[in-house]
């Protein structure tokens, strides 16, 4: 077998589930009601944090009944890796987000760096109020540099793959939230 792939079926093999794919369906309507009742008369401009916020931004727009536009933005601080270093911008939106509403959906919130710079994005594109969502809050020691508006679950201080997290690329579909019992 590909090497890469024997090892992403030992992460997955090895792996411990912290949220059966139920839980985090729950989680999602709660968030979407939230989101609903906060932002149902704001004409929001939804943006979708590419890659990991794919999921859970394709699972909240069924779950929302209101006016709202999508577009996506791809920062990335991981590329594949299982600890960050600088953002990467890939694209940035080509709805313009002056005067506009924006909520940011991404799939974590880890220490924060990723969600603090694509809000001064937005912020700096004239965008009139912006508001974060993600499906997982990982617990850390350390204070983070901005707070979620919106969370699905807390989760423990691991590194995490599914609903969009990946493991080295993969992994992403995995259905549920499963901590890597040791990063290979
Ligand atoms: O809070 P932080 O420590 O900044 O980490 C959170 C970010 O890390 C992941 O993205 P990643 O850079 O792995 O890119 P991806 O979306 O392609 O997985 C995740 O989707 C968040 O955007
Ligand atoms: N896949 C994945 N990406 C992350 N980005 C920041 N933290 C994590 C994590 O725990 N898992």
């Amino acid at each position: 077998m590909n090497p890469l792939l024997e090892e992403i079926d030992q992460v997955q093999r090895h792996a411990r589930q912290l949220h059966a794919a139920a839980e985090v369906e729950s989680a999602l309507d709660l968030m979407a009601a939230n989101i609903s009742a906060a932002l149902r008369d704001r004409n929001p401009l939804l943006l979708c944090v590419i890659n990991g916020g794919i999921i859970a931004t394709g699972k909240l727009l069924p779950r929302l009944d209101f006016p709202l536009m999508l577009d996506s933005i791809h920062a990335s601080r991981y590329r594949n890796a299982t600890s960050g270093s600088e953002i990467h911008w890939l694209f940035t939106p080509t709805t313009p987000l002056a005067g506009r509403t924006v909520l940011v959906i991404d799939d974590i919130l880890d220490e924060g760096h990723t969600l603090r710079a694509i809000v001064d994005y937005c912020q700096q594109q004239g965008a009139e109020a912006v508001y974060t969502a993600a499906l997982f809050d990982k617990q850390l020691d350390e204070p983070k540099p901005i707070a979620l508006d919106f969370v699905g679950l807390n989760v423990e201080n691991h590194y995490l793959f599914g609903y969009g997290m990946d493991y080295k690329g993969y992994l992403r579909n995995a259905a549920g939230v499963y901590a890597c019992k040791e990063v290979l």
